[in-house]
């Protein structure tokens, strides 16, 4: 590790970049084939980028860029020298894909030369990096900051969440989202002059540069995940594949926001058992590849139960406006419950629950509470259940003593975590000036106290 001393003035003030965790509803997996998904954020469920400028150099006077990631215990630094290389040939990269027909950086695909000379910088910088976590993270960030703003040095990235890692609710677009938005603030270029007001013309920057953020970290990932950790609310999505189609549309892929999604009552279940989405998504790959005509039906019917399901959710939505009947809002509930079951039984058939997850479902149904299904990659992570609707004629007092039971079960017996949170709010934010005390707390307490928390989100407008 290099003597660090302290020179020159800071160039930047610190800000916070923050972005939510997402819950998807229908379609995890086959959002990679091209087919539709309905995903929404969660907002209570954030990650937080504080920068801070560091005036700080090592023994050989050279500038540093710092990385301080807590919640996976792992910090690095890396010198001015140390990037240079990587640096020039991003620079030459932005250059040249100004002239090409994409027009600039953000509309191109990974760079594998770029990528290959950051794993070799990774392996000569942190030889002992056998952690996956800290390797994918390490990318993500650097190739980011590379592609964005490649000059810039004395500069420290703490990076904090109180979303779950490797659970199913999206904490890698969450990241990439924030230290995509934190590298075009401090940018030179004019493009991303406007950042403060997070226009659509941002937000769509945004959403490009976190797809190479995502990719970074799980290979092909489809879109949904950034674009609901930057544009927030709940969102159907579908990932364009065929190139012409993309031509004709002008965009990479199709989005709504859905202004027409209901309150549904729900609870997330963190199994705990660790997953990484990069290994998930190539294993369904593999079986894609071995025997198409079985697996291209199951990811369209995952399509068709998406489109059903965004159907039904309007019409909740347009019944709980209307106060409408209960007769009729319970059908609907119970055709979204056998859609939920329907999609969770497709994502088992292409191997991506697990035992863990298994128990969730098995519980639910025996305890009539609701339906679940594996949310995000599967393999570990969360569940998702729909619960009935509890409330109307036919659910009494045993309904929720199941509900109570049902909780009790999770938490006592399995030692799972539950979430009880809303859907939808608030997307990418940027809080470009902060309180000293805060930024002072930010940087030394253990997680995020709610001190910060409350600090950061009521300023989230
Ligand atoms: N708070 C965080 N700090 C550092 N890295 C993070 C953080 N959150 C996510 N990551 C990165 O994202 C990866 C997890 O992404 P992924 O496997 O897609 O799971 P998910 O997106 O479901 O949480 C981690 O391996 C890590 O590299
Ligand atoms: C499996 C997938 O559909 C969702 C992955 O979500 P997560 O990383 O598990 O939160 C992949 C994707 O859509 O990019
Ligand atoms: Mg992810």
């Amino acid at each position: 590790m290099p003597n660090i001393q302290m020179t020159q003035d800071s160039a930047f003030s610190p800000f916070v970049a923050t972005a939510p965790g997402k819950v998807i509803i229908f379609g995890e997996h086959s959002a990679v084939y091209g087919q539709p998904a309905i995903a929404a954020a969660v907002s209570t469920l954030r990650t937080y980028l504080l920068v801070v400028p560091t005036k700080r150099q090592d023994t050989h006077n050279s500038e540093i860029v710092e990385l301080s990631f807590p919640d996976i215990k792992f910090d690095h630094e890396w010198t001015k020298e140390d990037l240079q290389e990587c640096a020039n040939y991003a620079s030459k990269l932005i250059s040249n894909a100004s002239q090409t027909a994409q027009k600039s950086i953000e509309n191109m695909d990974l760079d594998d030369t770029l990528a290959k000379m950051i794993g070799e910088l990774l392996h000569k910088t942190l030889p002992d990096c056998t952690n996956q976590l800290h390797h994918a993270a390490a990318l993500c960030f650097l190739y980011l900051y590379f592609i964005i703003c490649p000059k810039l040095t004395n500069a420290k990235f703490i990076l904090k969440s109180n979303l779950p890692i490797g659970a199913g609710l999206g904490s890698s677009a969450s990241i990439s989202v924030c230290l995509s938005l934190a590298f075009m603030k401090l940018s030179n270029d004019a493009r991303f002059q406007n950042i403060h007001t997070l226009n659509s013309e941002v937000k769509d920057l945004v959403n490009k540069f976190s797809l190479i953020g995502e990719k970074c970290i799980h290979g092909t990932p489809s879109g949904i995940d950034n674009a609901v950790a930057t544009y927030g609310n709940a969102v159907l999505f579908q990932k364009l594949l065929d190139p012409s189609e993309q031509q004709r549309a002008g965009v990479t892929n199709k989005m709504e926001i859905l202004n027409e999604f209901p309150e549904i009552p729900m609870i997330l279940t963190n199994t705990k058992i660790p997953k990484s989405t990069k290994t998930l998504v190539s294993n369904v790959n593999i079986l894609f590849q071995k025997n198409p005509l079985i697996f291209d039906p199951i990811f369209q019917a995952m399509g068709h139960i998406t489109n059903k399901g965004h159907e039904t959710l309007t019409n909740i939505y347009k019944l709980n406006d209307e106060n409408g009947n209960v007769k009729k809002k319970t059908k609907l509930m119970n055709d979204l419950l056998e859609l939920v079951k329907v999609n969770h039984g497709l994502l088992t058939s292409m191997n991506v629950s697990h035992p863990g997850l298994e128990k969730i479902v098995n519980l639910s149904t025996e305890l009539q509470v609701g339906a679940t299904k594996l949310t995000g990659a599967g393999g570990g992570g969360c569940a998702l259940t729909i619960l009935n609707d509890v409330g109307n004629e036919t659910n009494g007092k045993e309904a929720l003593e199941n509900m109570a039971l049902f909780e009790k079960t999770l938490i006592d017996d399995y030692k799972y975590d539950i979430y009880r949170t809303g859907l939808g709010g608030k997307g990418a934010y940027l809080l470009p000036s902060l309180d000293q005390s805060i930024i002072e707390e930010f940087q030394s307490a253990d997680g995020l106290p709610s001190s910060i928390l409350n600090y950061i989100n009521s300023k989230i407008v």
